[in-house]
């Protein structure tokens, strides 16, 4: 299983008491599968992704990336873990003002310390893949929202990661650019074996999943497998 998550509790402090966002949840997804979380407002599905991500650790339960336990790790293997193993796409581009679209997925690489021409190498192609090569050179100003969507979704893939989360990646485009972006996430999905795990209100997502599981009130349920257009 690339991502477990397995009986997860998480609270945050609230007043005097502690609030349950994440009730015993557990999940599992595999490499080059699609699974959909939905479920209303404050039900828990950002909480999920931020224990997911390794960004938040749980009050108890495991959390398993790539076969690696992220508790049982020193903070510097914790770090690489998220670096290389986990892409993460949120709601909001957030891309780099200065940088062309090129530049953006380069410096994740950079970051990692892999070399020149292999970076530029990885990044043609993923701008390529998700259909942005003409713009590879444009800004984020000289982008639509949905190009830098696209971006964001690039560069989020640019490590190669087992594990790609993705936060309500169609909220700010209309409906004809948001279907685009979803059926991009599912192809990539299935390209490259990620196993994805995409928070969303939009309904189409569920076209592009393979499992719907719902959030409410910090727990989770089937929600059943989609059974196609
Ligand atoms: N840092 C925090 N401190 C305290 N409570 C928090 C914190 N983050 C989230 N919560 C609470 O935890 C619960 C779950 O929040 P979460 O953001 O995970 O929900 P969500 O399903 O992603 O909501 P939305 O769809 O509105 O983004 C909510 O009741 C929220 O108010």
């Amino acid at each position: 299983m690339t991502l477990l998550l397995d009986d997860i509790t998480l609270t945050y402090p609230d007043g005097d008491g502690r609030l349950t966002a994440l009730d015993r949840v557990s999940l599992d997804v595999s490499a080059g599968s699609l699974t959909a979380v939905v479920g209303p407002s404050g039900s828990g599905k950002s909480s999920l992704l931020a224990v997911a991500a390794t960004l938040v650790t749980p009050d108890s339960g495991r959390v398993v990336v790539d076969g690696a336990e992220a508790r049982t790790l020193s903070r510097s293997d914790a770090a690489r873990l998220r670096r290389r193993a986990i892409g993460i796409v949120f709601q909001q581009p957030n891309l780099l003002p200065s940088l062309t679209a090129l530049e953006q997925l380069q410096v994740m690489a950079h970051l990692d310390g892999r070399r020149p021409r292999e970076v530029l190498s990885a990044a043609e192609e993923l701008l390529d893949a998700v259909g942005l090569a003409a713009q590879a050179h444009r800004r984020p100003h000289q982008l639509s929202g949905g190009q830098r969507q696209r971006v964001n979704i690039a560069r989020a893939l640019m490590n190669a990661p087992r594990v790609l989360l993705v936060d309500e990646p169609t909220s700010a485009l209309d409906h004809e650019r948001g279907a685009a972006v979803l059926e991009l996430l599912g192809a990539l999905t299935r390209e490259r074996g990620t196993a994805t795990v995409l928070v969303t209100h939009d309904r189409g997502a569920l076209g592009v999943a393979d499992r719907v599981v719902e959030m409410v009130d910090g727990r989770l349920t089937e929600a059943g497998v989609p059974t196609g257009p």
